[in-house]
């Protein structure tokens, strides 16, 4: 038996255990590989680690991934020393229960109102990693401005008693145009995580995209799907599978695509936004903090490199920095029929390739502005498909996220052409403290926004918003000067 004292002793990156839910673990070996950064482990060097490690961690993950002779086994308390007792994640650490800070469900009356009390009862750090944007904030700020650019246009005297909202959304029948975009590390908000967007998606009928790193496993999470559905006696909602492909490309890739068929995720999001992560200031700022406090010391991550032949790791890399177009051949292979819709395209130029490529569908995001700063807005993104490409809106599947707020804002994107639209923070914030109610309530809220604005529109079925129902004078002041380009025959 393991004691604390034992654990304590190996407190360095020469030597690192940490306790997890009373187990210790020899982590050593696997510091330099935590695809969270060395130093988020070296912080609990010969400590408990758990209150940290919980809520970002998948259950299983450490069976998965550190050889059985690391489990060193159950630890005992010996010398009544400290252990870092985890702290219960349904408390801000201040005694106080999320529910007495927060207001009640039905006193919330837009999305905007959930990252409030989100922000009320979040851990800082989870608060921040849920938050932050990359470098000035250009790219995140420019998703809400471009929604003001754009004006509706209603037409009247027109019977809207009755509306429909059902959408295709990657070969999934969706009772409404929006989806639950990938977002990880839902349990940092709810010690249900992702299970709650699974179950609200399920119940509202429209798909949730779970993402590669999600905080509950997919295994789960296609079970938890089950459920529902069995609970219900019907089919409704859907798992996409969103991949990243790791550090190891096509190894680690297959591996995951091989998961995602067993467990029947109807859909692939392949995102290609993320070569390198972005500079997100506040999250290196918080952790630089806590390193300096741990007395972890300081050393420059990414110096330019004299030689870029040099085989070394790639500065800010946490996936795959060498996925290109060819390799869509083998994922659409190892895939198989099944709808691949690419996640982050950005410029017309990609989905006229991508339309080559023989995939089903791109998905315009610049990542909720986390990764390149002065990015294009999805809304931006979508004009410039309308003035220079228009006939791709009938060749592929469209879709959209970036800042979407308003029931007005996902109309706004239809009419200019996309399937549908989704949202990564608002359900993080949405399940946060509330659990699944919560995003229970958020999809209420949107399809009562978005109902209501048709009816205000006199349209009565999504399929009939087009071009003639928006004024995008403003936004196509923005539009970058491509005319050169097409004359050139390059576009
Ligand atoms: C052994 C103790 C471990 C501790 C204390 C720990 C802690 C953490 C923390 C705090 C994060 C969040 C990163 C952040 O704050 O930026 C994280 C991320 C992550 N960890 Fe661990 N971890 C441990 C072991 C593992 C193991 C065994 C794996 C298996 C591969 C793993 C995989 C990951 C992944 C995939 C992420 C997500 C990275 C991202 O989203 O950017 N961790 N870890
Ligand atoms: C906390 C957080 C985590 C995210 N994690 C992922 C991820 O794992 N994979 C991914 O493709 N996109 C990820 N994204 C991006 C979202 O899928 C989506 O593009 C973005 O959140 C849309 O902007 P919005 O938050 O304004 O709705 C994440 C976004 C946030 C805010």
């Amino acid at each position: 038996m393991v004691t604390t004292g034992d654990v304590r002793s190996h407190a360095s990156k020469e030597s690192c255990w940490v306790i997890i839910n009373g187990k210790a673990y020899d982590v050593t070996d696997f510091i330099d590989h935590h695809p969270g950064g060395a130093n988020t482990i070296l912080r609990h060097a010969g400590k408990d680690a758990t209150a940290e490690y919980e809520p970002v961690h998948p259950e299983g993950t450490l069976d998965k991934h550190l050889p059985k002779d690391k489990h060193l086994g159950p630890v005992e308390p010996n010398d009544g020393g400290e252990t870092d007792q985890p702290v219960s994640t349904s408390s801000n650490g201040d005694g106080k229960s999320t529910a007495s800070k927060q207001n009640p469900l039905s006193v919330l009356q837009n999305l905007d109102d959930f990252e409030k009390e989100a922000k009320k009862v979040l851990p800082e750090k989870a608060w921040i990693y849920y938050s932050s944007a990359t470098d000035t904030l250009s790219s995140h700020i420019n998703n809400r401005t471009a929604f003001s650019k754009v004006s509706l246009r209603p037409r009247v005297l027109r019977n809207v008693a009755r509306v429909s909202l059902q959408r295709d959304i990657m070969g999934f029948r969706s009772s409404l145009p929006i989806f639950i975009a990938p977002a990880a590390l839902a349990k940092l908000g709810h010690p249900d995580g992702e299970l709650c967007l699974t179950r609200a998606a399920a119940r509202y009928n429209i798909p949730h995209c779970p993402s590669t790193y999600s905080s509950i496993g997919h295994t789960n999470l296609a079970a938890c799907l089950q459920a529902e559905q069995k609970a219900a006696d019907n089919d409704r909602g859907s798992l996409f599978f969103q991949l990243y492909a790791p550090i190891n490309k096509r190894d680690g890739a297959l591996k995951l695509i091989a998961e995602a068929r067993r467990l029947k995720f109807s859909a692939l999001v392949v995102t290609v936004d993320s070569a390198v992560i972005g500079k997100r200031e506040e999250d290196e700022r918080y952790k630089a903090r806590l390193d300096h406090d741990s007395g972890i010391v300081f050393q420059a991550s990414s110096s330019p490199d004299p030689d870029p032949n040099l085989d070394r790791p790639v500065p800010r890399g946490a996936h795959s920095s060498t996925l290109e177009w060819d390799d869509l051949v083998w994922i659409r292979e190892a895939w198989g029929s099944g709808p691949i819709v690419l996640k982050g395209i950005a410029t017309v130029e990609d989905v006229v390739e991508a339309a080559k490529r023989g995939v089903n569908g791109v998905y315009l995001s610049n990542h909720g502005g986390r990764q390149l700063d002065y990015a294009p807005s999805s809304l931006h993104t979508l004009l410039e498909i309308r003035l220079f490409h228009p006939e791709l809106f009938d060749k592929i599947e469209i879709y959209v996220d970036g800042g979407f707020r308003r029931g007005t804002d996902v109309i706004k994107a239809l009419c200019l052409g996309a399937k549908a639209v989704g949202l990564g923070r608002p359900f993080m914030y949405s399940l946060t403290g509330y659990g699944t109610e919560g995003v229970c309530r958020a999809i209420e809220i949107l399809s009562d926004e978005i109902q209501t604005s048709m009816r205000l529109m006199g349209v009565t079925d999504v399929d009939q918003l087009d071009m003639s129902y928006v004024n995008t004078a403003l936004l196509e002041l923005e539009m970058p000067r491509l005319h050169n380009l097409r004359l050139q025959g390059k576009l």
